[in-house]
């Protein structure tokens, strides 16, 4: 239990500044083991920011992000392949190239990070075909399959090495409602199996919802809300309040184009 309680990942105001830009102004952010957090924001708030410095892509301008403790700015070459195997990512769009079929395309990340024989390879692929329902289409290529059918394959390559964290961005985008619903319940029946924390950055309050066991709000640089999903629904700070109705009013509007002066 004791170690349970620890959490996974650390944030602590943590800045990144690009060019002039300060799109992360001191994030403050702990999460625990088998969480499902939803990350919200606006557009260009810097959420895929924040993944790509959990995945060490990026390095903090200030503050610290650690992973098990460890300080992921820190890391040399071996140990973020260490960690990046513990760490599954479904990327926006699915992301899987074109060029290679199913197969290749899930075997990368384990011919890059790990050096597993082939059969070993080929066995895992084959098992995580079936934990997503795809296993008949382990020789097609991304073009024969449908937008749903590709994010579950991303889903089975973002789960290939059993990772203790999976980060998704975006996992929804693009799919009709009820492919999204089903995939919303993969991510959480899949994570559930393998025992794993997530993290999700989405703008589709009704996957929010659904997948959620907390949420966070990313607001000018900073996490200004994080609690459980019922109090998101009918939150008091009214940043949030507009986020989640999609009210035009409000002061998020401050943000518009329109209105910046
Ligand atoms: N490599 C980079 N170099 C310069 N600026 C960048 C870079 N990556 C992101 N940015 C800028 O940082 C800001 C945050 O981008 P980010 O993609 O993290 O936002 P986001 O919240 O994920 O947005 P969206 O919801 O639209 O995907 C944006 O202004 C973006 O233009």
């Amino acid at each position: 239990m004791a170690t349970d309680s620890k959490p996974l990942l650390e944030l602590e105001g943590v800045r990144l500044t690009f060019g002039k830009e300060e799109v992360l102004k001191g994030v403050d952010l702990h999460i625990a083991p088998r969480e499902r957090l939803i990350v919200l924001g606006q557009s260009g708030g810097g959420k895929s920011t924040l993944l790509r410095l959990i995945l060490g892509i990026l390095k903090p301008s200030g503050g610290s992000v650690r992973f098990k403790g460890l300080e992921v700015g820190r890391m040399g070459r071996r140990r973020l392949n260490k960690m990046r195997q513990k760490i599954g990512m479904v990327f926006q769009n699915s992301a899987l190239v074109s060029s290679l079929n199913v197969r290749d395309n899930l075997a990368l990340p384990l011919e890059e990070l790990t050096d597993k024989p082939r059969n070993e390879i080929d066995d895992l692929i084959m098992h995580k075909l079936e934990m997503v329902g795809m296993q008949d289409a382990r020789d097609k290529m991304p073009a024969e399959l449908s937008g749903g059918m590709r994010k579950r394959i991303a889903l089975a390559r973002g789960i290939i090495m059993d990772p203790e964290l999976i980060l998704y961005d975006e996992p929804s985008a693009g799919l009709d409602p009820v492919t999204s619903t089903l995939i919303d319940q993969l991510i959480i029946s899949l994570s559930e199996k393998i025992g794993a924390t997530s993290i999700v950055v989405t703008h589709e309050m009704d996957s929010a919802f659904r997948i959620a066991t907390r949420m966070a709000m990313l607001y000018k640089g900073r996490i200004i809300a994080e609690d459980k999903p019922e109090a998101f629904r009918h939150h008091s700070n009214p940043v949030v309040a507009q986020f989640i109705s999609g009210n035009t009013e409000g002061p998020l509007n401050e943000d518009l184009p329109e209105n910046r002066t």
